[in-house]
């Protein structure tokens, strides 16, 4: 008589982090109400664990309710999500100790409540001892630069300290998947980068898998691994960073800046030239590099002064029109 293993109720194979991704989606499809049309559509995906994965794509293409829908916020209509290896269905309160979110609008932060409160609340919501969530509330907000600012309400603080206090609420129980909806929107540039180190450290020297949604093609650039995007709520490509830069790269632009107000250059067909504050920028996209030092050629025959050259990086409203028309994965 032969003996059957009965398959264990946590992660397929607990430790092991290599065999059992950090997040995975299968099959996932989500209809709301009584629409007709999906707002996820059979959207299935792997990220391993310790991976900074950006998740891409228009408005309305279906990031947030999945991302809903992994925190256990949103029930799908079919499929299923996984965090470490926990069925965010079948295995609720498992899956939900895996992660730490950050929903749009800091959805996740009470205004009425100071920095320190919601950070002790969230704490003692999330199962911690309260000596802990101290420790680790002060580490959290020092980290942030919130620290001289603690006992003030939320909803008094700029939009920039309210999103790092969310990032922080997010992170009180040292989750090991941070799921980040927007983490830098509406952020100025000192406030952006304090996210994006945050979450640079978090990947790199705390091993953590961070999903994020973005819009900005920097963040992109600087973070993640690796992207998946999605449209109308399926997913048209699955790759490296690398790969899906370097494919856009040669689609790139490039933008000289001359010396004052010449609007009248003769310029090969694709260029165009605008004048900006005692200067002229011409602006187009070649095919071969080499046209571009015909460009510069030209334009000095022309006595033109040139200051600069520059490459203009395809911003992700490029990237997702050159996808629909070239799908790609690896
Ligand atoms: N509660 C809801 N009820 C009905 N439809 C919804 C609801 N929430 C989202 N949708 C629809 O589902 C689709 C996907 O929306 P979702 O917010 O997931 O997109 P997104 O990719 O996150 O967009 P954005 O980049 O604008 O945040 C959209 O067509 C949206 O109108």
């Amino acid at each position: 008589m032969s003996t059957q293993t009965q398959a264990p109720a946590g992660p397929d194979r607990p430790g092991d982090v290599t065999a059992t991704p950090a997040i995975e989606i299968s099959g996932l499809t989500k209809t709301y109400g009584s629409s007709d049309t999906p707002s996820v559509d059979n959207v299935s995906l792997s990220v391993p664990a310790g991976t900074v994965f950006g998740f891409l794509g228009p408005n309305g293409a279906g990031k947030t309710t999945t991302i809903k829908i992994l925190a256990g916020l949103l029930s799908p209509t079919s499929g299923r999500t996984r965090l470490n290896g926990y069925d965010v269905a079948k295995q609720r309160s498992a899956a939900m100790q895996q992660f730490g979110a950050v929903l749009e609008g800091s959805r996740n932060v009470y205004w009425t409540l100071s920095a320190w409160q919601n950070l002790q609340y969230f704490g003692r919501l999330k199962g911690m001892r309260g000596a802990d969530v101290q420790v680790r509330a002060e580490e959290l907000l020092k980290g942030l630069d919130l620290w001289d600012r603690r006992d003030e309400k939320v909803g008094g603080y700029s939009r920039g300290m309210q999103q790092k206090v969310a990032v922080a609420t997010a992170l009180i129980a040292d989750p090991p998947i941070v799921l980040l909806d927007e983490p830098t929107l509406g952020l100025d540039v000192e406030a952006t980068r304090t996210v994006m180190e945050w979450i640079r450290t978090l990947s790199r020297e705390r091993g953590k898998t961070v999903l994020l949604t973005t819009h900005q093609m920097n963040v992109v650039e600087e973070l993640c691994d690796r992207v998946a995007v999605i449209r109308k709520g399926q997913v048209i490509a699955d790759m490296s960073t690398d790969r899906l830069l370097s494919q856009f790269r040669e689609r790139d632009a490039y933008e000289v800046r001359i010396e004052g107000d010449l609007p009248e250059l003769s310029l090969p067909a694709g260029f165009t030239a605008t004048s900006a504050e005692g200067a002229t920028i011409v602006t187009g996209r070649v095919a071969e590099p080499q046209e571009i030092y015909a460009l510069v050629d030209r334009l000095r025959e022309q006595h033109a002064v040139v200051q600069s050259l520059s490459q203009v990086a395809p911003d992700l409203e490029d990237v997702f029109m050159g996808l629909i028309k070239a799908p790609a994965h690896d």
